[in-house]
């Protein structure tokens, strides 16, 4: 097992990685301050491993809560439920909300955690790959808006997050994929050596070999620790892990909750800052090409939807998050390994961007 921390002062945690970590009850019991736990999961996570941990937290009272699955149901309805359980069935202040699940879940349950009687207990068990290397670390939680992706929410940080990655043997190749997406982000934004590990090693990623698998996590946790602990709030570089989301949100709201998977839409919204980040004169076509071929490798889409026009990205982009002033601030790449969040981008170049021909571009790769 290793252990990496999160760092934040009085609120820091750890995050342990390992293999068949879900059966070691030592590991969590530190974390735990009261005698009751709920155990927040979904249809399709709950009977591969619901069971075995409510074994595991044997020495609590654990009240499982298992929700509809998908990015669909992240919503207000949703996490009504959550409330539901919990007061049914009397969960008092000392409770631990544990999110066993992916992102949609780990989201849900967090935000469902501060705010239960103004904040509760948290712990993270992620089990799909982008939940692993992304989700489950750094205090964002939330719902989605029909108007606009994790619109609504707050930072609040979990107790710990254990990661079992045996749980990646159930996943779907599909979500494994999605994942990836939030992995390469990583080796894009702050660290170039990793994307050249990740070419090398793509293949044993995707054939799930352990080894690889660990590595990615824990050097991708290892990344979005050290810069939630510079930035918890998002003030500045924080917002860098945005790499790839303004134009990926868009797409996600456009097409509806759950039709591109968050990871989907990240990989083609990655495509299209590679691709801005070349019009700017920051990268070369080398570097795009580079950047879309690991993304293509890895098994994602790295063109975006025909049926969206650049005026449905700027109709959604218009309520990311990172406008300020009206201005929308787009995080780019100054170099492979170096992001940067600028609205020091002309209209033009924007434009440009979002009608390109993706299709052509991948064709000559
Ligand atoms: N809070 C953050 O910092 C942050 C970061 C990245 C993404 N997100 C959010 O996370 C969500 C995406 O997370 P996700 O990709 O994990 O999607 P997800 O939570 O929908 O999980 C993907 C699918 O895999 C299933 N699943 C989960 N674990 C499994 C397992 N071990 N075996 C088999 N099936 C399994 C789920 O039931 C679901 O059908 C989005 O809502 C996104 O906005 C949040
Ligand atoms: O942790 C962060 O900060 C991120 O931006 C990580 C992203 O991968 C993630 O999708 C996050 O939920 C996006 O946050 P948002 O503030 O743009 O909704
Ligand atoms: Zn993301």
């Amino acid at each position: 097992m290793q252990t990496l921390k999160v760092d934040l002062g009085e609120r820091s945690y750890p995050i342990y990685i390992g293999e068949g970590l879900l059966d070691q009850p030592e590991l969590l019991a530190p974390h735990i301050a009261g005698r009751q736990v709920a155990i927040v999961s979904n249809e399709t996570v709950a009977p591969l491993y619901l069971e075995r941990l409510s074994k595991t937290l044997g020495a609590y009272s654990v009240l499982p809560v298992v929700l509809p699955d998908g990015e669909a149901h992240k919503n207000w309805e949703t996490l009504q439920l959550i409330f539901d359980a919990l007061l049914t069935a009397r969960h008092d202040r000392r409770t631990t909300v544990v999110a066993l699940g992916g992102g949609v879940i780990g989201d849900m349950a967090g935000f469902a955690a501060a705010c239960y009687q103004r904040g509760v207990d948290f712990i993270q068990v992620p089990t799909t790959l982008l939940s692993q290397v992304d989700s489950s670390v750094g205090g964002k939680t939330g719902i989605n808006h029909p108007l606009g992706k994790n619109m609504v929410g707050a930072f609040y940080q979990p107790n710990a997050v254990l990661i079992d990655t045996t749980s990646l043997k159930t996943l779907p190749e599909r979500e494994l994929s999605a994942g990836l997406a939030e992995v390469i982000k990583y080796g894009l934004i702050c660290d170039k050596p990793f994307l050249a590990w990740l070419e090398d090693n793509m293949q044993a990623l995707r054939a799930l070999d352990s080894a690889a698998l660990t590595e990615a996590i824990r050097r991708s946790c290892a990344a979005k620790a050290a810069v939630v602990g510079a930035d918890e709030r998002e003030s500045g570089v924080r917002a860098t892990l945005n790499l790839g989301h303004t134009f990926g949100h868009a797409i996600e709201t456009h097409m509806g909750y759950g039709v591109w998977l968050h990871g989907e839409a990240v990989a083609a919204g990655t495509v299209m800052a590679l691709e801005m980040s070349m019009r700017l004169g920051w990268i070369d076509q080398p570097a795009r090409d580079r950047g879309i071929r690991l993304l293509q490798d890895a098994g994602l889409p790295v063109v975006p939807p025909q049926e969206m026009t650049p005026a449905h990205f700027m109709e959604h982009m218009a309520v990311d998050k990172k406008v300020l002033d009206g201005r929308l601030r787009l995080v780019l790449l100054r170099q492979l390994g170096e992001a940067v969040v600028t609205d020091d981008y002309s209209t033009e170049i924007l434009q440009a961007t979002l009608a390109a021909d993706y299709r052509a571009i991948v064709a000559q790769l």
